[in-house]
């Protein structure tokens, strides 16, 4: 095992004096070197497996890591403390709820839940929304908790934030009641945990005397702090992290902590390694080289053995559909060649850019899982039907009740809710028993609401499953709402999705006789044998053929929203978005959308330490890919229900030209910017999209004016000549400095807009 480290690796591995911090790039072996540490710790030391604590970023991460220690060694690797900052504070707070005061069955919220606890808590306050904006209140939270604040030690002092202090007070007090903690608090709950019982901390001080940590660029100041607290007099510490790879500056964590655990932990203890495994020369050096425009970094080589391999490609398309569609030929031509789907990711710096790719995938009927993200079941508005779905199953399951019982809005108010929930207390009942109790309007309001499921149960007995979906979407009034809702065409069109889910399980169910069945995009990823898993969701929940097929569907749900079902993508082309991408490898990747305001994103390029943070995200994206890695960037494209035009991003133009192997003309010699009507546009490349062109927000031209772009004035009516373009007369000039860019009408190819900072112009006359 040792023998296959090199010299700084094994050196790494097999470190003895105290605490270190390994420091190396993408690719260095980093995560390979910590499991192969706590293998050796086990196997040569004779540690304890119940003795070693291992933090890693993501679930994924924590099952790859247990699985390759359990083929290394023959233990039982399930009831190892290897897991997320999330999933150990979790497991330390089941174990001491009451310490930690909570109940033994306290819920974690994901964030739509927070959302709505929120929303609650302002309508409720009488707080103004369009002041206090539930999303600002959210980050506002959690960013406290990760500061280790909690209400009173926030220091405010203007009216503002005064109130939104009132309002984090009041959230953790209606969280407390309700027995439920959001993903902040486990973490800073935890902490409190550990610092406010000696007992506790000592016991786990004293089993834990290895600490592991992986990504540990990534951790926030709460997060140090909890190792700290888990760190005995005899622990020793081991961190591994690049801070080239830091890309969690907006949740908090902060590359500093790589300092400052060097100075409290590993001084005279840090090994740096080189010697990237992952990545060919040229994909290695390109991110290299655009690493390098960052400053303050710590500073590291990485070089490679592996020869220079291919250049990456770089393809630029019409529209972001081109693109899509682009990718998946692409990659159909590599698994035709013998790829596995598994080893190919497509990557995107945000989530909205999947669907499209999805869509692409979909309909080629390539097999696809998204990680990270959130996957149909978990998206708001499917859970908030399969919480109508519960109830028409269960009127007495109350988280559900809750979750809906004023969505979309029917007048409940939070005072209600609470008198309800006072009385379901008060007689020990489910909320649904303790509706009649309720006097008033409200209380009409709220057996409307209980005749209403009741209804849709009724109408469980004879409907069939599909139908029944469909008409609950209806009388709930979610298809109405969603309608109404600015961002609401997707999220209908998942609805919509929902009811071919119903009708594809009816098929499967009355096909097989099995209890269960599977969504078109489980069959898809599963293909050829859509049955595979259908015994199995059914052992799962010891459901029976006698089950109601609403029950089944539900369980069968909650199962594919679940962690149980992450890790079977194992043939399926993955989809994530850079960040989740962390930490893993692919033979070849697929960056797409690398459009300027996108990657990098348009928040952030105005501000140095954004732009720099997006770069070791481009850097991270880069640096997945083993043998092949594309570029991929769409002239227009359809985000949040706009077009929008971009240039390339400037990411690509960081790169040095030699590696690059260009498919498409190269884009900094065609800037397409969002300028007047197209309809002079002679360009076959343009005319491919031009039925979306029109004139675009924004768009000014200066006629008369000229334009001073390098010493040289542009004008309407100048003689200019481009290299690839040949001679043309520029028609109208616009914008200034970077953004100064001008049309013109070449005699052989047509109209083109072009960025004049950019594209190579000689003037003519
Ligand atoms: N000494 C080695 N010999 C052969 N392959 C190696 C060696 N060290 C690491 N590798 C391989 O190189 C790849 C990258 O390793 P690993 O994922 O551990 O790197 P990392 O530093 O954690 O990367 P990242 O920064 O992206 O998390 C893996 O496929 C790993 O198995
Ligand atoms: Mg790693």
């Amino acid at each position: 095992m040792i023998e296959q480290l090199n010299p700084y690796q094994s050196q790494a591995v097999t470190h003895e004096d105290g605490h270190a911090l390994i420091l190396a790039g993408a690719g260095s072996g980093k995560t390979r070197v910590l499991t192969t540490r706590i293998v050796w710790l086990i196997q040569q030391k004779l540690i304890s497996p119940h003795a070693i604590l291992a933090v890693t970023f993501t679930n994924k991460a924590a099952r790859e890591m247990k699985s390759r220690i359990a083929a290394m060694l023959p233990i039982n690797v399930g009831g190892m403390w290897v897991g997320t900052f999330h999933g150990l504070c979790n497991r330390l707070l089941r174990a001491h709820y009451r310490d930690a005061n909570l109940p033994q069955t306290f819920q974690i919220l994901d964030n739509t839940d927070q959302l709505a606890a929120i929303k609650r808590i302002l309508k409720a306050g009488n707080f103004d929304e369009s002041k206090f904006p539930p999303r600002d209140v959210l980050r506002f939270i959690a960013s406290r908790k990760e500061e280790g604040l909690r209400p009173d030690a926030v220091q405010a002092q203007d009216p503002y934030s005064l109130r939104m202090v009132e309002i984090y007070r009041l959230y953790e007090a209606q969280c407390q009641r309700e027995g439920v903690v959001d993903f902040a608090e486990l973490l800073l709950r935890c902490l409190e945990l550990l610092e406010r019982n000696p007992v506790i901390s000592q016991h786990y001080q004293q089993r834990f005397q290895h600490i592991l940590v992986d990504e540990f660029q990534d951790t926030n100041r709460l997060q140090y702090r909890w190792l700290q607290c888990l760190a005995g007099p005899r622990s020793f510490m081991f961190a591994v992290g690049d801070d080239d790879q830091s890309i969690y500056a907006f949740r908090g964590a902060r590359v500093g902590n790589m300092v400052d655990f060097e100075r409290d932990y590993a001084k005279g203890h840090v090994i740096r390694l080189e010697q990237n495994y992952r990545s060919y020369g040229h994909i290695l050096n390109a991110a290299n080289a655009l690493i390098a425009n960052n400053t303050e970094r710590l500073g590291k080589n990485l070089w490679t053995e592996q020869g220079e391999g291919e250049q990456i490609r770089v393809m630029e398309l019409a529209s972001d559909h081109e693109e899509a569609q682009w990718v998946v030929d692409e990659v159909r031509a590599l698994i035709r060649d013998g790829m596995s789907r598994s080893d190919i990711a497509i990557l995107y710096r945000s989530n909205a850019q999947s669907r499209v790719l999805e869509h692409a995938l979909f309909t080629s009927g390539i097999p696809y899982r998204v990680y990270g993200g959130l996957r149909f079941f978990e998206r708001q508005e499917i859970k908030h039907a399969l919480a109508y779905l519960r109830l028409t199953a269960s009127l007495d399951d109350d988280n559900s009740f809750l979750r809906v019982v004023n969505f979309p809005a029917r007048g409940i108010g939070a005072r209600t809710l609470e008198n309800l929930t006072d009385q379901a207390r008060t007689y020990s009942t489910p909320l649904a028993q303790a509706v009649a109790r309720v006097a008033g309007k409200a209380g009409s309001s709220l057996v409307q609401f209980c005749g209403l499921i009741q209804r849709l149960t009724e109408a469980s007995r004879t409907l069939p499953l599909s139908e029944l979906v469909d008409e609950m979407i209806e009388v709930s009034g979610l298809r109405a709402y969603y309608q109404t809702q600015r961002d609401g065409s997707e999220r209908l069109e998942n609805l919509e999705e929902l009811v071919t889910a119903a009708k594809v399980f009816e098929i499967e169910q009355s096909f097989s006789g099995l209890p269960a069945g599977l969504t078109p995009r489980q069959i898809n990823q599963n293909s050829p044998d859509p049955f595979e898993q259908a015994p199995a969701i059914g052992q799962a929940d010891g459901v029976d053929e006698a089950l109601s097929p609403l029950v089944a569907f539900l369980a069968h749900a909650s199962l594919e929203s679940g962690d149980a079902q992450a890790d079977d993508g194992t043939q399926a082309v993955q989809l994530m978005t850079v960040h989740s991408a962390k930490g893993l490898e692919f033979d070849a990747v697929f960056l797409t959308g690398l459009e300027d305001g996108l990657f990098p994103h348009e928040n952030s390029i105005h501000e140095r330490d954004g732009l720099q943070e997006e770069r070791r995200l481009m850097y991270v994206a880069m640096t997945r890919a083993r043998e092949r890695l594309y570029m991929t960037l769409a002239q227009s494209r359809m985000l949040h229900g706009q077009v929008r035009y971009s240039r390339a991003s400037r990411f690509v133009e960081e790169v040095p030209p030699e590696h690059l192997k260009w498919l498409s003309a190269r884009a900094a010699d065609n800037v397409w910017l969002d300028l007047a009507p197209m309809s002079t546009a002679t360009s076959g490349r343009r005319s491919s999209s031009g039925a979306g062109f029109s004139q675009g927000p924004g768009a000014t031209t200066t006629m008369a004016r000229g334009v001073e772009v390098g010493g040289v004035q542009y004008r309407a009516g100048l003689q200019v000549s481009h290299p690839r373009f040949g001679e043309g007369t520029v028609l109208t000039v616009s914008g200034a400095g970077l953004d100064a860019q001008a049309q013109i009408n070449f005699a052989d190819v047509g109209v083109k807009t072009l960025a004049l900072g950019i594209a190579k112009l000689t003037v003519l006359s």
